[in-house]
């Protein structure tokens, strides 16, 4: 039994504020996207690649990641990136299990890779995240409401790894009532299906906004890349 990924890359990186689509930025002389497919083409339990494009840049991802045998499809992606990754998620073979990965988080390690797999095997859901570091406040009209016990509280990250049936049918039902989360295992969750957690690492960090390149060089320089 082997997983299928899909990874969406149709964003925009507007909060990056650079002048094209962060995943086209290059880490040591590469895109980051050409990192992130890295990972799952190197992962030996990992069939089959999809991603989710812009139309615009279709040409330019062929183009960057013909190496990759185990890429097998590009779909155009959505407005959202839960679109772009049900467009991705109605078209690929049924599976056993499927994981979804952000193309902007490009540390993603072996490690983490090989422990969701193993245990979406054998439960049905799960997902990568860490304790949060910080104390968390929730604040309405700028006065702290309440402070949350930090020992629940978890960043939450991807790959996230699910039964394909099970993550088909959360994205259904999202469709149908319009439901927009923003990771897929909110998808889930709201059929009350009970999601599971393999704890990761700070270095898989979303590139989301300028100072995230700053940490990506960090982490390759302790990579010794
Ligand atoms: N309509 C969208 C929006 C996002 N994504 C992808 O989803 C991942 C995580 O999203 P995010 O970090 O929010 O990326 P962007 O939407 O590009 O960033 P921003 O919100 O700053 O524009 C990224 O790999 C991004 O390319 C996507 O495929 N389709
Ligand atoms: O909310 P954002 O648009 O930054 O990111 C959306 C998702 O990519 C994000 O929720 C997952 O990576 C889990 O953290």
């Amino acid at each position: 039994m082997m997983y299928t990924v899909i990874i969406p890359a149709a964003g925009q990186g507007k909060r990056m504020g650079s002048d094209r689509n962060k995943v086209f930025l290059e880490l040591d002389g590469r895109p980051v996207i050409y990192h992130t497919v890295s990972k799952f083409d190197e992962d030996a339990s990992c069939q089959a690649i999809y991603l989710s494009a812009r139309q615009d840049e279709v040409a330019l991802l062929t183009e960057l990641l013909k190496g990759f045998h185990k890429v097998k499809g590009l779909v155009i992606g959505g407005s959202e990136r839960q679109y772009s990754i049900y467009n991705a998620l109605k078209v690929i073979p049924p599976c056993e299990v499927v994981m979804v990965h952000d193309a902007a988080r490009p540390f993603v390690s072996q490690e983490t890779l090989t422990e969701l797999y193993d245990a979406a095997c054998a439960k049905n859901a799960v997902i990568a995240a860490v304790p949060v570091k910080d104390t968390i406040k929730v604040i309405n009209n700028g006065v702290i409401d309440h402070t949350p016990d930090r020992n629940v509280l978890w960043q939450v990250q991807t790959p996230q790894a699910f039964k394909y049936e099970l993550l088909l049918e959360a994205y259904q039902q999202a469709a149908e009532s319009r439901f927009l989360g923003t990771d897929d295992a909110s998808l889930v969750e709201r059929l009350g299906v009970p999601v599971s957690v393999v704890v990761s690492d700070y270095d898989n960090i979303k590139l989301t906004t300028p100072e995230d390149l700053y940490f990506a060089e960090a982490i390759m320089k302790k990579r010794g890349i």
